[in-house]
């Protein structure tokens, strides 16, 4: 059974969804995946086993986090590593963060270098190709070595790869390929003053009210409209890392508004062109900013786009790499050019910064949310299911 939840800002508490909201949902892509407990999904299966429970903080954000004291005696905020106040959090693919100096850390545990960090070893963990330089930090050994029968089938296979993550020190997930997340919501909601807040609900009488609440309470049935992004662009521009890294920043759900309406967002990055060319609600247009080639496809692109569907369907032109200015051959300019030819806001980004992501999609958006409230004259605000289900797992210890 999976149980699906929206914030409710009135009250500031996750609300379960009502018979009525779910049916409107569970045809979509989405579909079951939207949150927390699915105890038909082996993966969430241990998830449902704990009682998570989603706390409001400042301005109606919410974090979420495991209340069952008898697993962890983690503080939140605080890294399962060093258990301090995390410092730049990184987010690995379980959903657990780290700091970024115990990541590296314990990156170098994993290449046998007994955690010592020093600059000729250190291993980036940004979003990088994922086979290069192994010879020079001698992972090859260190990987046969490590008790995971799994690395060490993959360490004596000609290709050896780069790990990125380690393993997680929360839920013991496996090291991965891809690399983690700089954990942006987190990072703001500690400079917000987190662990003061969380103290609050630290008392177990407010506690356990807020838990009856939680389950039982049954949210309103504001309507909720289906949004759909279609992330477009040459191959290789990083559109894949765009959508992950926006995944990540999706973390929070704010709403400012209780009586307005929900928009639920799916961020569509695949191959489907014409599929999603129809489909779509709003295109965030990729070129990369090291490819030229990347520009003149998105400029086709949009050509195509513009076909479809016309004049009206919000666009947003993004040159990602922006952190690789060194590589540049596509000046921001020509990037405005291009924008302003097709109507379009212009953004340079970076997926491997996560900068400038999350405000082209929150421009996008609020062009998608123009035409909504003009068709419907309603006020919307901004949920994200797809992404709930994958924030679920970006708890905060
Ligand atoms: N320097 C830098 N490299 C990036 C960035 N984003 C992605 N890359 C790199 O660009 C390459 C392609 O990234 P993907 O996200 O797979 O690109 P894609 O557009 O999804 O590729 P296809 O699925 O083949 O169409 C990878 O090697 C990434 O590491 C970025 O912001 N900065």
């Amino acid at each position: 059974m999976t149980y699906q939840f929206k914030f409710d800002s009135r009250t500031r508490k996750l609300r379960r969804m009502s018979e009525s909201t779910k049916e409107r949902i569970t045809d979509s892509d989405y579909g079951t995946s939207i949150c927390t407990t699915s105890s038909d999904d082996e993966s969430l299966r241990s998830e449902s086993d704990r009682s998570i429970t989603y706390l409001p903080v400042n301005g109606g954000d919410y974090f979420m986090r495991d209340l069952d004291a008898s697993r962890t005696t983690l503080s939140p905020g605080h890294c399962p590593h060093c258990q301090m106040l995390f410092r730049k959090p990184l987010v690995l693919s379980c959903g657990h963060s780290l700091c970024s100096s115990c990541c590296s850390r314990l990156l170098n545990v994993l290449n046998g270098n007994g955690g010592k960090v020093s600059k000729k070893t250190r291993i980036r963990m940004g979003v990088t190709s994922l086979y290069t330089k192994y010879h020079r930090i001698g992972f090859s050994s260190s990987l046969a070595s490590t008790s995971s029968s799994s690395l060490s089938s993959i360490a004596s296979s000609s290709i050896i790869p780069i790990y990125k993550t380690p393993e997680c020190p929360q839920c013991g997930e496996t090291p991965k390929m891809t690399a983690p997340i700089p954990n942006l919501e987190l990072e703001r909601l500690l400079s917000k003053g987190l662990p003061n807040r969380i103290s609050e609900y630290d008392n177990p009488i407010y506690r356990e009210s807020d838990q009856e609440n939680f389950v039982e309470t049954i949210f309103d049935s504001a309507p909720i409209q289906e949004c759909s992004l279609a992330v477009l662009g040459a191959p290789g521009v990083g559109k894949t890392s765009i959508t992950r890294v926006q995944y990540g920043n999706e973390m929070m759900i704010c709403g400012e508004n209780a009586e307005s309406s929900g928009i639920f967002i799916d961020i569509l990055d695949d191959h489907r062109l014409e599929e999603n060319l129809s489909k779509a609600h709003g295109f965030v247009l990729v070129y990369a900013i090291t490819d030229r080639d990347s520009l003149t496809t998105a400029e086709m692109l949009s050509g195509m786009i513009r076909e479809h569907r016309g004049d009206q369907v919000p666009i947003v032109l993004v040159g990602s790499k922006s952190d690789a200015d060194r590589r540049r051959v596509v000046t921001a300019y020509e990037g405005q050019r291009l924008a302003r030819q097709i109507g379009a806001p212009f953004r340079e980004v970076s997926a491997r910064k996560n900068d400038g992501i999350n405000e082209a999609f929150d421009e996008l958006l609020s062009l998608i949310a123009v035409g909504f409230r003009f068709r419907e004259n309603r006020e919307y605000r901004r949920i994200s299911p797809t992404n709930l289900e994958k924030s679920s797992r970006f708890l905060i210890q």
